[in-house]
């Protein structure tokens, strides 16, 4: 291969991840980034929302692919950058959930997704918004989104301690009422937790809509109703065995745009690709169907 046939991408590093294991990541994309196929740039993020202008710089410098090292904050920041572009997204995945890289297989073993790099070309995948905002994985609102914020400012961190946050949580936590519109539906309904599912998973292979496709055109509106408390550790099992879809609790439904009116009597915690957001409802949510390619 000619020096200018390689393919010219920035990989743009959230520091954190690699501090939370220990890991060189420069030194880790030196040693496995096919440097035959890859003329690349190495830059770290400095503060949360810092990957976003990174983003930016690296379309002004005419790059082909932006790659996010990273979970699905830092893939969210960089990808929102690139949605409607030519430019490709790549995934080295370096978060606490990955859902996003697990949804598309992408390899979690970051030597491996590096190498891959290589070899991966552009597949177009659909996105979506809320309140403009853009999100690649999913979003909504309820409790995981709750146990999403908790979590957030906990010091602890790992799949273990979302566990324990999260049984601690269920047996306190009261449903709200919202109203969904689409189509010519309007719904007024008590939910647990409601879900706009691009990518069919949280992260951690918690699949809340398992038969969603990233390039149907369409995002899986998840609807979880409340339940009977001796109803969840089935719902906990089918939650991690992608069969959640089997559950009289669960309604999912294929939409294009919806409306989110939420109960104003109480504060809404929201999701964005896992991370909270403080933003006020009514909340208008859309998919922009084939508009980010992505490395994989
Ligand atoms: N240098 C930095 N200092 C502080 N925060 C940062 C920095 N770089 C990135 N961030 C923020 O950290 C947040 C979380 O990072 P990221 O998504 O990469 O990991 P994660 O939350 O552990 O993974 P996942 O979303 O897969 O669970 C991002 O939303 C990003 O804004």
């Amino acid at each position: 291969m000619q020096g200018n046939d390689r393919r010219r991408v920035w990989f743009v590093v959230n520091p954190l991840a690699g501090k939370r294991t220990n890991i060189d990541l420069a030194q880790l994309i030196r040693d496995h980034a096919s440097p035959t196929h890859l003329a690349y740039e190495i830059h770290f993020s400095q503060y949360a929302g810092h990957s976003s202008l990174l983003a930016q710089e690296a379309l002004a410098a005419g790059v082909e692919a932006v790659i996010a090292v990273g979970g699905d904050g830092t893939i969210n920041e960089v990808a929102s950058q690139l949605v409607g572009s030519s430019v490709a997204l790549g995934i080295v995945p370096f978060g606490s959930g990955n859902g996003l890289a697990r949804h598309l297989h992408i390899p979690l073993e970051p030597v491996r997704a590096l190498q891959n790099l290589a070899v991966y070309s552009p597949y177009t995948i659909d996105t979506a918004t809320l309140n403009g905002r853009p999100f690649f994985c999913t979003a909504g609102v309820g409790f995981d989104a709750h146990v999403g914020a908790l979590f957030a400012r906990s010091v602890r961190r790992g799949f273990r301690s979302y566990v324990t946050t999260t049984l601690q949580e269920y047996f306190k936590y009261e449903s709200h009422r919202y109203r969904l519109c689409w189509d010519d539906q309007s719904l007024a309904l008590e939910a647990f937790t409601i879900t706009f599912a691009n990518a069919g998973q949280y992260g951690n292979n918690a699949w809340i809509a398992p038969k969603a496709d990233i390039a149907d055109g369409v995002l899986d509106l998840c609807v979880l109703r409340p339940f009977p408390h001796y109803v969840m550790p089935v719902l906990g099992t089918q939650l991690f065995r992608r069969t959640l879809d089997q559950s009289p609790y669960l309604d999912i439904h294929p939409v294009k745009k919806v409306v989110l009116e939420c109960d104003t009597s109480v504060p809404t915690p929201l999701h964005i690709d896992g991370e909270p957001l403080a933003l006020e409802g009514p909340f208008t949510i859309a998919i922009r169907p084939g508009s980010l390619r992505v490395l994989c």
